[in-house]
């Protein structure tokens, strides 16, 4: 949907209503609650890539390495639109403005998508035994991947206003917060990686040599490229790069949804 778009729906002046359901035990908005079903029976294609992480793993950042990869780093195309289009999270229904990825017209004629399948490991069995191509999950250390939940539930009004620091950290370690516990969520894909075609990824290996894990994706997509295509993939999904890019930082969406004067989406990045 184009920014002109947007702005018709005049999103800036709405206050987002934003209901949650818990669904197995797991906090999730109402509409995805209520959507999975879809989500359950969703049949991937066996060229579909599926990128899984807990959310504020690295997902953005997977998402752009693995665009970049199948463009083979042609920066424009990789700018055709904002990251949650062109590669939908399959469980995410969104309210309008945002693409949903169960919906008829995608996500998967886009052939990637992303997903977090939060409700425990019965899930991670099932849609790892899916039809896909290969998943890639990406895990991050615990302690910032919440604080990164903090302070992205403080700027995304879709989310339940997290509260004090204090009261936050205990509600993350005891898994009540959207998408559920991340304990479940690293050794659900953990324990499946062995049964399944899974790369099992982790923010801080990519952090601290993105060649050589940038390499560990290409290798698992069967996918050879030139050393300067990958000298460009480095570049562009660096974070300084990211933080620049409006398809990759989720500044189009408007400050009713994400707030980034509250604290930016591509926050520290480290
Ligand atoms: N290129 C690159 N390099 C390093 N770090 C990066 C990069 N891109 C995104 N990020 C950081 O990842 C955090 C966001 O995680 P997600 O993309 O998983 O968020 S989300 O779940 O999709 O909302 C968030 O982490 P914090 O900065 O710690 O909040 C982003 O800054």
């Amino acid at each position: 949907m184009s920014w002109e778009e947007m702005k018709d729906l005049q999103l800036e002046e709405k206050p987002l209503p934003l209901e949650t359901k818990e669904l197995n035990g797991i906090l999730m908005t109402k509409m995805m609650s209520d959507n999975w079903d879809k989500i359950w029976n969703f049949q991937a294609k066996p060229d579909d890539l599926l990128i899984a992480t807990y959310t504020k793993a690295g997902t953005t950042w997977t998402q752009e390495i693995v665009d970049m990869i199948h463009n083979d780093g042609d920066v424009q195309k990789c700018q055709r639109a904002n990251t949650f289009d062109r590669h939908p999270f399959i469980e995410w229904t969104l309210p309008l403005p945002l693409n949903s990825g169960t919906c008829p017209a995608g996500p998967c004629g886009t052939v990637t998508c992303a997903g977090r399948f939060a409700p425990g490991r019965r899930v991670t069995e099932t849609i790892s035994k899916g039809n896909w191509k290969g998943i890639i999950y990406m895990a991050r250390n615990a302690k910032d991947s919440l604080v990164s939940y903090y302070h992205f539930s403080r700027m995304n009004k879709m989310f339940p206003d997290p509260g004090p620091w204090e009261e936050y950290i205990e509600a993350f370690k005891a898994g009540k917060v959207l998408w559920g516990s991340w304990y479940d969520h690293v050794r659900g894909w953990w324990d499946a990686k062995d049964r399944h075609r899974i790369l099992y990824l982790f923010y801080e290996d990519m952090k601290e040599d993105p060649k050589r894990e940038i390499q560990k994706i290409l290798k698992f997509l069967e996918k050879d490229i030139s050393e300067e295509v990958l000298n460009k993939i480095i570049h562009h999904t660096s974070f300084d790069v990211m933080k620049q890019n409006p398809m990759a930082n989720y500044t189009t969406i408007p400050t009713s949804m994400m707030d980034h004067s509250i604290s930016p989406f591509m926050r520290k990045g480290a």
